[in-house]
């Protein structure tokens, strides 16, 4: 019987987050070996076992197959993972660890501000100079991929494993391919993002892999662990929202074209609504009903909306039959 593996980052700025988004999803990861064993389990779920490792190895084993799922970004998917749809399958996006991949020049480079004018320099560059600029990256592969896009070919990538930023200043590169979040370390080193040079928005997704050995016991593992996933993301997108109105049909008639549902049957009281509403339309939702007569809307927060179909089951399924 082979387990689920799930690869989970034991380091770095994805660690607290994904412990975070278990621990919402009322998953309790455990490691019983203490802080220096690299594997875990899950309370209460036997199918399960944890591996801890790097964002970068977990989208590498994700690939390989050598465990069932990972939390990791996508940045790290693309970048490692030649051709990720064959290979991997987007489970769902996670909603932390947002970083954008993006083209920084210096801002001395006044007359660079797209990738249209990076072209320009490039051969520029290369006949005034007599070599190619340098780019500094450890996204080696995006930025193939998108200068090629570009048509951007007179270019050498230099590999950076760290401080890719540093690399203009210190004179190793003319311009750097790196991911930003707050846009600090661009600015404290005086570069700029080209205004089409973001290749990549990233954020932390759980992401199955193809080639995994998907027996009963790891499938089983995995709708376990889904449903709660699932469930806990359609809470965390709803608000449950509670009126009495004139006329419950004519009420559900107006909510609807908002995007408010009644998720079970009616509730005894024939004005009495209870609606999951998209977390964004509450204010427009509580509007519409105090026009269908209601003297109070309340809203509240859910912690798990649990459906009879997964949809993250369903498309997992699609992806490792196939
Ligand atoms: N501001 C940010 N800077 C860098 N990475 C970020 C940022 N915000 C989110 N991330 C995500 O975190 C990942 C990097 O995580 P981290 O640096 O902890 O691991 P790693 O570099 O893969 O580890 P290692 O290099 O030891 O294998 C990025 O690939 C990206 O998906
Ligand atoms: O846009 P900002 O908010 O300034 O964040 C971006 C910086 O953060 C990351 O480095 P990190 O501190 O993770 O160090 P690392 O290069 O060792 O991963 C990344 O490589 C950038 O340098
Ligand atoms: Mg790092």
């Amino acid at each position: 019987m082979s387990k689920l593996i799930i690869a989970i980052p034991s380091k770095g700025r994805l660690q607290d987050n994904t412990n975070e988004f278990f621990a919402r999803a009322g998953l309790k990861v455990t490691q019983p070996g203490g802080a220096r064993n690299y594997r875990g389990a899950i309370k209460g779920l036997d199918s399960v076992e944890i591996a801890f490792l790097s964002a970068s190895e977990i989208a590498r084993e994700l690939s390989e197959g050598s465990v069932h799922f990972g939390i990791t970004g996508l940045d790290l998917v693309h970048e490692s993972i030649a051709e990720p749809e064959q290979s991997v399958h987007v489970v769902s996006e996670l909603g932390f660890g947002s970083a954008d991949v993006v083209v920084a020049v210096p801002k001395a480079w006044i007359d660079v501000e797209t990738m249209a004018d990076l072209g320009d320099v490039a051969s520029d560059f290369r006949s005034r100079h007599g070599r190619r600029f340098r780019v500094a990256t450890k996204y080696v592969n995006l930025t193939r991929i998108f200068f090629a896009e570009h048509g951007i070919a007179d270019y050498r990538i230099v590999e950076s494993a760290g401080a890719t930023e540093g690399a203009p200043a210190a004179g190793s590169a003319e311009l750097i391919v790196d991911i930003t979040t707050t846009g600090s370390t661009l600015q404290a080193n005086n570069l700029k993002v080209l205004s089409d040079g973001v290749m990549l928005k990233s954020q932390a997704h759980l992401v199955a892999s193809r080639n995994a050995d998907w027996s009963p016991t790891a499938l089983a593992g995995a709708k376990a662990v889904l449903d709660r996933v699932a469930a806990e993301e359609h809470a965390r997108g709803a608000k449950l929202v509670k009126a009495s109105v004139r006329d419950r049909t004519s009420a559900l008639r107006a909510v609807s074209r908002i995007g408010a549902i009644q998720p079970y049957s009616a509730t005894p009281d024939s004005h009495l609504l209870h609606l999951l509403c998209p977390k964004e339309a509450v204010a427009e939702c509580a509007r519409v009903l105090i026009e269908e007569g209601a003297e109070t809307v309340t809203v509240e927060t859910l912690d798990y909306v649990f459906f009879k179909e997964n949809r993250l089951v369903k498309a997992l399924m699609d992806k490792i039959a196939a």
